[in-house]
């Protein structure tokens, strides 16, 4: 309870217009209760596990607990992912309160520290990944793995200066990374333990380029990866996205151009600089404009002088006699350097290069492998069952893993959903079971590019030759930007695609599928979604939140949810790409024809599946980009094809699909969030977590006996209140049970938020109202929640009382980690224990922490939203880059309207014949056998649409006849009539193309 009491008009915590007025201290206090009572929280799961321990809690000064309490992990001990201590941080509400106190951490931190000292963290915090990056590079974790050391020792087996390493190996003590135990001598503590890649030192010494190898070096892969190419990239966003910056530095100039070894055409694209993705930062930092990020991994565009992003890193050091010479890691180019050893065959990260050019970046590429090998379970593949209602699908519809990658999350879904041959108990009938798929099961179709496509059917064919057999399962090559060859699939699922890709790229991305749609075809999107850092009022689509936290929190959470903003700037930094908030996803959707309709996430992660259905395609809004390629609606495709190669052929640039090679791998390489691996069959396997040597399922079970225990004897504790209604509504973790509709019934799927009545909450001293118990007066309540550490996936408590829990994974992700977001419940509660609010607001957020409490299996996914008609559709779309401000506006959505409108004759004489039809004139007759051609069926078409923009274009068939376009609805039957009689030959054929 705070000793501090506020007045009702002290602090305004809903409106988000209100300005924080008074009362820091009362902000401080709250934020201190926060910290408070999540740390009880986190006491009390961990008391629960052994049984009651003595209050209060073991400290540093009392005698040693005689009880069996697992402390917390130490901060000072290396981290033992197998102890149950370090498993029980992944118990959802530990893992909640844990998000609570870094975000209300983060804000104290904020409000309290000197501004100029907190602009000095920031300002020069680029000296942290600096040196967490030699930390990595020198071995030095692996060194301290016995133990400290002092750092002359430290110097002389790494070949660094002993004063230089000291001041280094400080700086992270300092930021915790490290301990200085005595003077100059350092040892490892939990954090940097997980640098260590287990190997022996004289072996990374001898084959520092092997250092990845294996599964324990995630976690140093992905900080080498972090704290090398994207670090230095990162720098240089400034100079990407400001046009002025050359202005006041002049040596810009030269950046992009004087050492590109492409500069003269790659610098020269249709496409601006900030969606160029071979012009990101990551170019201006290494001097290649016109390569793309995976391109220049894989070899290209990098020579010894190009590759040195400034020239002006030291050399490495002179080896001492007995001392290693550090590696020029980061795959440096210096034509000093040896040939590395080819990439190991058979590793699901090794890549084959197409050139047999020796690859300077060779190392570099592997490291990128390995670091995605962690990154992959960011989101856990089970979530994806809970991302759309599957089962609604009729029996044969196909599934498109648009970008699928090697098809891990697809085999999360062909396990549950392709009939029998997805079943591994019935496997011997393998014949019966072919049969039985073509009846009952869905179909699921992965594409991606060539190589990785390979890589995918070899995969699975080792794992489980079945699902490929039977047709349950099949592999594409397929570009993307190019037109879908699967018409009319039941879903198109883009997981982790949008995200590598600028908007001009994403749209077409979208496009391609929205081309190939029929009405009934749902798209699924797998992605980030950024939240705001203000509430958000973007009511539009179901599941949409208003916040994470209530005040006074941060809405989206600050610091806890960082790690989404760190990978989206990591996005912006390698590819001009982005992570996207809601907003900008329904906007982007828009924009290609797809309406947002739903997201859902699972509790405690940042990570959405977003559903949307077909809508008619914004025409107007390509009619005005047009021009920049890529950039407007697939309609707009033949012009901005025609202008870029006008361009390209007059020497002023070059086309869309020239940067997307350039832009691409073509080795397969992992990209951003990408699976490098099947996962275990069946949803109910245990998921190896990030970073951690993955413990056996007998280890995890043996470490969740106790709390197996405490569960079926379900013994109230005694510390129990009377209400437990007032702790935090984390939701149980899920160890995901093996039948289909029970793993169904608990995945959670977000309500949809209720109207904004959220009344204003208000600061109040002393009692809370609303029946409430203010803290001083309830007995300390505690969670009695079970242990048992999430699987893949994170479920509902819908798990009944005696059912005996399963442990799965110990621990959760990194990303799911930081983005145990919605504490709001718990927050909220808090805040009123604390006498903070006086209302429990009334948020959507709120609503759904109380459907968690309350046990019932979860319903199932709502019903889709119906949709507003407007009379009219609206010209215009805004371009994605400025939805943000503004949603779009409605769009028509009768069933039929929704589905089969397509806005103006020349758009969708435009959308059949894109590629072929030049501009303006467009041949009717044409364009409709176009439209059959690609599966399209004229009836589809109700009527079409002319905006204003449209007025005065001629649409004719050919010379002969040109027919001036008025605004307005033009029936479909007026417009086939017309058809017809082109087809019929009464008008002469004039187009270009004939
Ligand atoms: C981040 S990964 C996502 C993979 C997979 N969806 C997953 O969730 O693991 C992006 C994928 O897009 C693929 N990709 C990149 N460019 C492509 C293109 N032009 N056409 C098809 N796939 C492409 C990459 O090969 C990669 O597998």
């Amino acid at each position: 309870m705070t000793g501090i009491q506020t007045r009702s008009t002290d602090y305004c915590v809903q409106q988000p217009t209100c300005p924080p007025t008074t009362m820091t201290f009362a902000v401080l206090r709250a934020l201190h209760t926060i910290v408070g009572d999540a740390l009880s929280e986190i006491e009390h799961v961990y008391a629960d596990v052994a049984g009651p321990y003595a209050s209060p809690p073991p400290s540093p000064t009392s005698p040693a607990p005689t009880s069996t309490v697992p402390d917390f992990p130490a901060l000072d001990a290396p981290s033992d992912p197998s102890s149950l201590s370090e498993q029980l941080t992944a118990h959802p509400t530990v893992a909640a309160a844990i998000t609570r106190i870094v975000a209300a951490a983060g804000q104290l931190s904020a409000t309290v520290h000197p501004p100029f000292l907190t602009i000095c963290d920031a300002a020069m915090g680029y000296h942290l990944p600096s040196c967490l990056r030699l930390l990595e590079a020198a071995h030095i974790p692996e060194m301290l793995r016995e133990g400290p050391l002092h750092v002359r020792e430290l110097a002389n087996k790494t070949g660094v200066e002993q004063a230089k390493l000291a001041h280094i190996l400080r700086l992270l003590a300092t930021h915790h990374f490290l301990r200085e135990v005595a003077p100059d001598v350092f040892a490892t503590n939990r954090i940097s333990s997980l640098l260590d890649s287990g190997k022996p030192v004289a072996s990374l010494q001898a084959n520092p380029e092997r250092k990845y190898d294996g599964d324990a070096s995630a976690v140093a892969a992905f900080v080498g990866l972090c704290t090398d190419e994207l670090h230095k990239s990162s720098a240089y966003i400034t100079e990407a996205v400001f046009p002025d910056a050359a202005k006041i530095y002049p040596e810009l100039e030269r950046s992009l151009t004087a050492r590109s070894p492409i500069s003269t055409t790659a610098t020269t694209t249709t496409l601006p600089a900030h969606s160029d993705p071979t012009r990101s930062p990551f170019n201006h930092a290494f001097g290649c404009a016109g390569v793309g990020y995976f391109a220049w991994l894989e070899g290209e565009g990098c020579t010894a002088q190009e590759d040195d992003p400034k020239q002006d890193e030291p050399p490495p050091p002179a080896p001492k006699k007995s001392h290693r010479r550090l590696r020029s890691f980061g795959g440096s180019t210096s034509s000093s350097e040896k040939t590395p050893p080819p990439p190991k065959p058979g590793s699901s990260h090794s890549v084959v290069l197409t050139s047999p050019k020796v690859n300077p970046n060779q190392f570099r590429l592997e490291r990128f492998g390995k670091a995605m090998a962690g990154t992959g379970s960011w989101e856990a593949p089970g979530a994806v069952l809970a991302g759309f209602d599957w089962a609604s699908l009729p029996p044969g519809s196909t599934i498109v893993d648009v970008g699928g990658g090697i098809g891990s999350t697809t085999m999360v879904l062909a396990s549950e959903y392709a009939g029998e041959a997805g079943s591994e108990g019935r496997l011997r009938h393998r014949a019966c079971c072919m049969l039985l798929m073509r009846s009952a099961g869905l179909r699921f179709v992965v594409q991606d590019r060539a190589v990785v496509v390979e890589m995918g059917e070899k995969a699975w064919r080792a794992k489980c030759p079945e699902l490929l057999d039977s047709g349950a399962v099949r592999f594409q090559v397929h570009d993307f930007f190019t037109p879908q060859p699967i018409l009319k699939a039941a879903v198109y699922f883009l997981r982790v695609v949008l995200h590598d890709w600028p908007d001009a790229f994403a749209q077409k991305i979208l496009l391609r599928l929205r081309e190939a749609a029929s009405s009934d075809t749902r798209l699924v999107i797998g992605d980030w979604v950024l939240p705001m850092a203000c509430v958000d009022d973007f009511g539009d689509v179901e599941g949409a939140e208003k916040m994470l936290a209530p005040a006074p929190l941060l809405p989206n959470l600050g610091k806890a949810s960082a790690n989404v903003y760190w990978m989206d700037m990591t996005m912006h930094a390698a590819f001009n790409a982005q992570e996207r908030t809601l907003r900008e996803i329904v906007a982007l959707a828009a924009s290609a024809g797809w309406k947002v309709i739903k997201v859902t996430k699972a509790p405690g992660s940042l990570f959405g599946h977003i559903v949307a259905v077909p809508v008619p395609v914004p025409i107007s809004a390509a009619r005005r980009s047009r021009g920049r390629a890529g950039s407007g609606s697939a309609f707009a495709e033949a012009e901005a094809a025609e202008e870029s190669k006008k361009n390209t052929e007059s020497g002023n640039g070059e086309g869309l699909d020239n940067v997307v090679e350039r832009a691409s791998s073509r080795c397969g390489t992992p990209t951003f969030g990408s699976r490098v691996e099947l996962p275990s069959r069946g949803p109910a396997k245990l998921r190896k977590p990030f970073g951690y040597g993955a413990p056996t399922a007998a280890t995890v079970l043996k470490q969740a006996a106790p709390i197996m225990r405490a569960v079926k004897r379900n013994k109230p504790s005694p510390l129990t209140a009377t209400t437990t209604s007032t702790m935090p509504a984390s939701p149980l973790p899920s160890p995901l049970p093996s039948n289909n509709s029970s793993l169904r019934s608990i995945l959670v799927s977000s309500p949809r938020p209720p109207p904004p009545t959220s009344p204003v909450v208000t600061l109040v001293r002393g009692r809370v109202d609303s029946g409430s118990q203010n803290q001083a007066q309830r007995p300390l309540a505690r969670s009695r929640t079970p242990f048992r550490p999430p699987g893949p996936g994170y479920a509902q408590s819908s798990t009944s009382p005696g059912q005996s829990p399963i442990p799965g994974s110990p621990r959760p992700t990194l990303g799911r980690r930081s983005s145990h977001a919605q504490l709001s419940p718990s927050s909220a509660n808090n805040a009123v224990k604390a006498g903070l609010l006086r209302h429990m607001p009334s948020s959507p957020v709120l609503k759904q922490s109380s459907s968690r409490t309350s046990n019932k299996p979860y319903p199932g996914p709502p019903s889709p939203v119906p949709v507003q008609v407007p009379s009219r559709i609206p010209a215009l779309l805004r371009r994605a880059s400025a939805a943000q401000l503004h949603p779009p506006p409605p769009l028509p959505s009768t069933p039929k309207q929704q589905q089969n409108t397509l806005l103006s004759p020349l758009g969708s004489i435009r959308r059949m014949g894109s590629m072929l039809l030049p501009a303006r004139t467009v041949d009717f007759g044409r364009s409709l056998n176009l439209n059959r051609r690609k599966g399209m069926e004229s009836d589809d078409i109700d009527a079409y649409e002319m905006s204003d923009d449209d007025v005065g274009v001629s649409v004719g068939a050919g010379e002969g006849v040109r027919r001036p376009m008025s605004p307005g609805l033009l029936p479909a039957g007026s417009v086939l009539a017309e058809a017809a009689k082109i087809e019929r030959g009464a008008f002469r054929r004039g187009s270009p193309d004939d």
